[in-house]
């Protein structure tokens, strides 16, 4: 269909205008009557033989040199969308990802359908006619997309379509985007892009691909189902944030036993947003000055996480010989996930309390978009009341040891079991016992091609009652220690 809709309504359109530019030359010739009588025929004239309405969309908008949002999301909405219908295509394969992409070629014509409305969509490109040399794209070299629809949907299309083709356009863009992890660590993956930061290079990003989900992660459904719904709240709020006056942002404290899930759910969350993930090491920056740096360099749509928030800042109000005292209590588990949260301790950053306060309450009000902050600890208590108050960290959730609903999640994802036998035992032995997701997971985790779940429930069975058996026994022993005391005490 080279001799398109949108083609024939584009040159009946320059003939028309032809006919406008003779009519103006040559209205004053006719008496005012006979002149208004003229102008309704050529009114309908017009209407009759172009009955339609083209809007022109540039590649490039104002001085020349940004590419117009319009255009962009346009190109979107119709390689999502057209390319099935269309005949002739252009395929691109981008560096950093195999896939093809395929987008309508120039000239061609798609059609859209809204509401019961057809528009007629074509891409074009000015040929340059002039033989220059230049650095920046001219005028006559601009590629455009051109919207023609019946001049009688005018209202529908302008008010209502648009609107609704830059929408699509804009969440297919977020859907598609490859979204990174950046991290502050040395030798923390760089890609040697910097994430944010321009010349810097403070952040260095990987791409981010974790396939935790809330449909896969372990904890009680309906406080799940309550931080999914407030997630997805906040990301669609920014008028009700501007309306009231607070900045589009929003702080979740996550705390609780080591492998109950919380860097899990950080991951979810991203995968539910569709948001990057800033991950700060604190014990990798210098100084305040060089967290503010780092936080200001965060773009928007971001989770920001800073993982074991005790470990990493003095935030206790305690003095340094009790933690000291801790060091060599802690010194003790030979635990190695520990063992790195110690070393975290003693690398210290000498970043403050008041330097962190200040940096995200900064950023809190600096940074337009939507930006997530979280922090992680496995104690809660020793956090100052002030880094978590609401308004910092709106919402505290905790995770906890595995209870039986988790636990049917976990065996889900595993084993792919709904319910088992065993079941019943599990649950029993889970109210008794406290053990982590992580351990309860590695349990039900496959070894080898050829196991069964009843293999994996009874490897499980066992670990719970082996805890069973040793809580048991640390509570005689407490009992023997208490009756020696009294008995001491007597004597
Ligand atoms: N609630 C959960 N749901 C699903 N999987 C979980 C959950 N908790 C832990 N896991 C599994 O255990 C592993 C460790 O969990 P994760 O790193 O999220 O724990 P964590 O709470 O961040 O621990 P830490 O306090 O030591 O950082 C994960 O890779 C995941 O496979
Ligand atoms: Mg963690």
């Amino acid at each position: 269909m080279a001799e398109s809709l949108a083609a024939m309504a584009a040159q009946t359109g320059t003939a028309l205008a032809g006919l406008t530019v003779m009519f103006a030359m040559f209205q004053n010739y006719f008496p005012c009557e006979l002149r208004n009588i003229i102008m309704e025929c050529y009114e309908k004239l017009v209407n009759f033989v172009y009955p339609y309405i083209q809007i022109t969309f540039p590649e490039f908008q104002g001085d020349g040199f940004r590419r117009s949002k319009a255009y962009s999301a346009i190109e979107r909405y119709l390689n999502s969308n057209s390319t099935k219908q269309a005949k002739r295509l252009q395929a691109y394969v981008f560096d950093d990802c195999d896939a093809v992409v395929l987008s309508v070629a120039n000239n061609e014509e798609v059609t859209d359908e809204f509401k019961g409305i057809k528009v007629w969509w074509t891409s074009s490109e000015h040929s340059p006619n002039k033989q220059s040399i230049s650095f920046w794209p001219r005028e006559d070299e601009k590629k455009y997309f051109r919207l023609t629809f019946y001049r009688k949907y005018r209202h529908r299309i302008t008010a209502e379509y648009i609107k609704h083709v830059m929408e699509e356009g804009k969440a297919i863009t977020v859907q598609e985007r490859r979204r990174k992890l950046c991290t502050n660590k040395a030798g923390g993956g760089a890609s040697g892009t910097g994430c944010g930061s321009r010349g810097g290079g403070i952040w260095s990003e990987v791409v981010f691909e974790h396939p935790a989900t809330f449909a896969t992660l372990a904890m009680d459904p309906i406080r799940k189902e309550q931080i999914v719904k407030d997630l997805m709240y906040f990301s669609k709020s920014e008028d009700y944030y501007k309306n009231v006056g607070k900045a589009w942002k929003r702080g979740y404290l996550l705390y609780g036993p080591p492998g109950t899930g919380k860097s899990t759910m950080i991951a979810a969350m991203a995968n539910l947003l569709q948001y990057d993930v800033f991950d700060l090491e604190l014990t990798a920056v210098e100084n305040n000055t060089e967290l503010r740096k780092l936080l200001i360099n965060t773009t928007s749509k971001s989770i920001i996480v800073i993982e074991d928030i005790d470990c990493s800042i003095d935030v206790t109000a305690k003095r340094d010989d009790e933690d000291e005292e801790e060091d060599e209590e802690d010194a003790e588990q030979k635990n190695s996930v520990n063992e790195e949260k110690k070393k975290k301790k003693k690398k210290r950053s000498k970043v403050t309390l008041s330097g962190l306060l200040n940096t995200i309450d900064g950023l809190w009000s600096a940074c337009p978009g939507e930006r997530i902050i979280v922090f992680t600890t496995n104690h809660v208590e020793k956090l100052d009341k002030a880094l978590i108050r609401r308004g910092r960290m709106d919402e505290h959730i905790e995770l906890s040891y595995c209870g039986f609903e988790a636990f049917k999640i976990l065996a889900k994802n595993y084993l792919e079991v709904d319910s088992h036998e065993l079941f019943a035992k599990i649950r029993q032995l889970l109210n008794e016992t406290e053990m982590s997701p992580a351990d309860v997971a590695d349990k039900l985790m496959r070894k080898s091609d050829g196991e069964d779940a009843d293999g994996n429930l009874m490897r499980l069975i066992k670990a719970l009652e082996e805890v069973q058996e040793k809580k048991k026994a640390a509570k005689l022993e407490e009992k023997e220690k208490i009756r020696e005391m009294r008995v001491a005490i007597k004597l």
